[in-house]
């Protein structure tokens, strides 16, 4: 009996010697060859082999998608068996400092699970295009294959492959360089692995530490953003699909592209710089979220430039429009047209992408708008549900300009920090010109320099706005003398303050 199962063993491990040495053949027999032997040998090999294998291909059906299951085997082993592997593939990680290395096409490595040994193989086949007219150049088909002994099935399909997956999607997130992704109006359809997004690493270095914000609110913001990343089983359990629309709104340098970067940063997120404009119509917008991964930040900036409230599409160009006369309106909207890119992303479009089933495949998302006029929004594209969470972002505190002057500076107190305090109340200036005024203009500026120059621009600031109010006639000259209206009409606070000197 000792003899014939010792018989048995000898001839199975000879048998997977053989499939080993088969897959390093085959990729020098052409392809007809190959799966005529192929079909003969796996059955005499299955009838006696007391070994089973499992494949983890890298694209399944139409090769929409990377497997998420072969990613995760890939990061595993890299992670697992790169030691052992003899012959490695080296690529570029996380923040493109270290190498992260894989194992080569035909390698195979060994691996154990609660003392059971598993095998594993990295291969690759060409398999010939569709037909003769197809598209698609020939393609490589890379998948790695797992053997491991018949008697141990229950072990390896349950608790190993469950600890590969497990591990591997952990080591990748761990891995991962992030990604800015946004959509190139120049991309044609999607060819073979060709994407509509085109993307850069995302390497942006703000984060909520070093946002000018009341300390309460940006606590409110992490908690929110922490919650919601480990919402998974809630979701579930509600019913809902797996993500959160945030609307972002103020004047224009109050930080909002800025948060965008911190919440990314924060979670770990990708981002999806959806612009709009460039989205030919509603069915594109949907093939665009499809292809976005979880664990992403969908962003549509200035909300309001590129989609009018009836659902019409309006180019960003448009911006200032509202402030210019009909005839300029008619002229520049008639000269659109006859070059117009033909886009037709409606109202309904939008919603559709953003609360529609399709918004639900992928999970883990935020879906950000900004805006600098909320209220030019309609209503139905902001409601809660759609839009959860709405952040004003406003003009620059004292509690915001203490986090500027240590990110700026590096100063947690001094002695003019009480005539800014006593300013910055009264005037309206946006982070972005307090950040401004703290950068150190030469090498000779110090902090003390830097101050004085804020001290500087607040007073003028409080001075334009007194103008403002008290002879609005006289104010209103100025703008249109120096022609730098701001959008909404006012004029930016720093633009007031050179006009008025008083
Ligand atoms: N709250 C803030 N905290 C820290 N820095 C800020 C803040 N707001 C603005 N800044 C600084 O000002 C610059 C411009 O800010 P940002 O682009 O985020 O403004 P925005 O609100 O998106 O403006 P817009 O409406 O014009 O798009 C940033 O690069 C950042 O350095
Ligand atoms: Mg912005």
């Amino acid at each position: 009996m000792k003899m014939m199962s010792e018989m048995w063993t000898t001839m199975g491990s000879t048998l997977a010697s053989f499939m080993f040495l088969w897959t390093i053949m085959r990729q020098y027999c052409p392809y007809g060859v190959q799966r005529f032997l192929e079909k003969y040998t796996h059955r005499i090999m299955n009838y006696f082999s007391p070994y089973i294998r499992i494949s983890f291909h890298e694209y399944m059906g139409d090769r929409l998608k990377r497997s998420e299951a072969y990613a995760a085997v890939e990061a595993y082993l890299s992670a697992n068996t790169s030691k052992s592997a003899k012959r490695l593939k080296a690529e570029l990680g996380k923040d493109s400092s270290n190498l992260v290395l894989t194992m080569d096409e035909y390698e195979r490595v060994t691996d154990e699970h609660k003392g059971v040994k598993v095998w594993w193989v990295s291969n690759k086949v060409m398999s010939p295009t569709r037909s003769s007219m197809s598209y698609y150049p020939e393609q490589e088909r890379r998948f790695y294959k797992l053997t491991f002994h018949n008697k141990y099935r229950d072990l390896i399909t349950e608790s190993y492959l469950e600890h590969v997956m497990r591990e591997g999607k952990e080591i990748r997130l761990r891995n991962r360089q992030r990604k800015l992704y946004t959509n190139s109006p120049g991309y044609k359809w999607p060819s073979y692995k060709q994407t509509m997004w085109s993307h850069i690493v995302f390497e942006h270095p703000a984060t909520f530490e070093t946002m000018a914000l009341e300390p309460e609110k940006k606590k409110e913001i992490i908690e929110d953003l922490i919650t919601f990343s480990k919402s998974k089983d809630f979701y579930a359990r509600i019913g809902k699909a797996w993500k959160r629309g945030y609307l972002l709104h103020g004047p224009p340098g109050t930080g909002k592209s800025t948060m965008i970067a911190a919440m990314a940063n924060l979670l770990a997120y990708d981002v999806y710089d959806l612009e709009l404009t460039a989205v030919k119509d509603n069915t594109e917008l949907r093939k665009l979220l499809i292809e976005t991964t979880s664990k992403s930040i969908i962003v549509i900036e200035d909300i309001d430039c590129s989609l009018d409230l009836t659902g019409q599409r309006k180019n960003k160009a448009d911006k200032l429009s509202d402030e210019e006369t009909d005839k300029d309106v008619v002229g520049r909207k008639e000269g659109k047209e006859e070059g117009g890119s033909g886009s037709k992303v409606t109202l309904s479009g939008l919603l559709n992408f953003i609360d529609g089933i399709w918004s639900a495949c992928g999970g883990e998302r935020l879906i950000v708008f900004t805006t600098n006029y909320v209220e030019k929004l309609d209503p139905a594209l902001i409601r809660r549900g759609r839009m959860d969470k709405h952040i004003q972002l406003s003009y620059c505190t004292f509690d915001g300009f203490k986090v500027l002057a240590n990110n700026y500076l590096k100063l947690q107190t001094h002695p003019l920090f009480d005539t800014i305090k006593r300013l910055i109340e009264e005037a309206n200036i946006t982070p972005a010109d307090v950040a401004e005024n703290l950068m150190p203009k030469s090498p000779m500026d110090d902090p003390h320099k830097c101050l004085s120059t804020l001290i500087q621009a607040l007073e003028k600031a409080a001075k334009a706005e007194e103008l403002e109010q008290n002879c609005p006639i006289q104010h209103e000259q100025l703008l249109q003398q120096n022609g730098s209206i701001k959008e909404n009409g006012e004029l930016p606070p720093d633009k007031a303050v050179n006009q008025c000197q008083l």
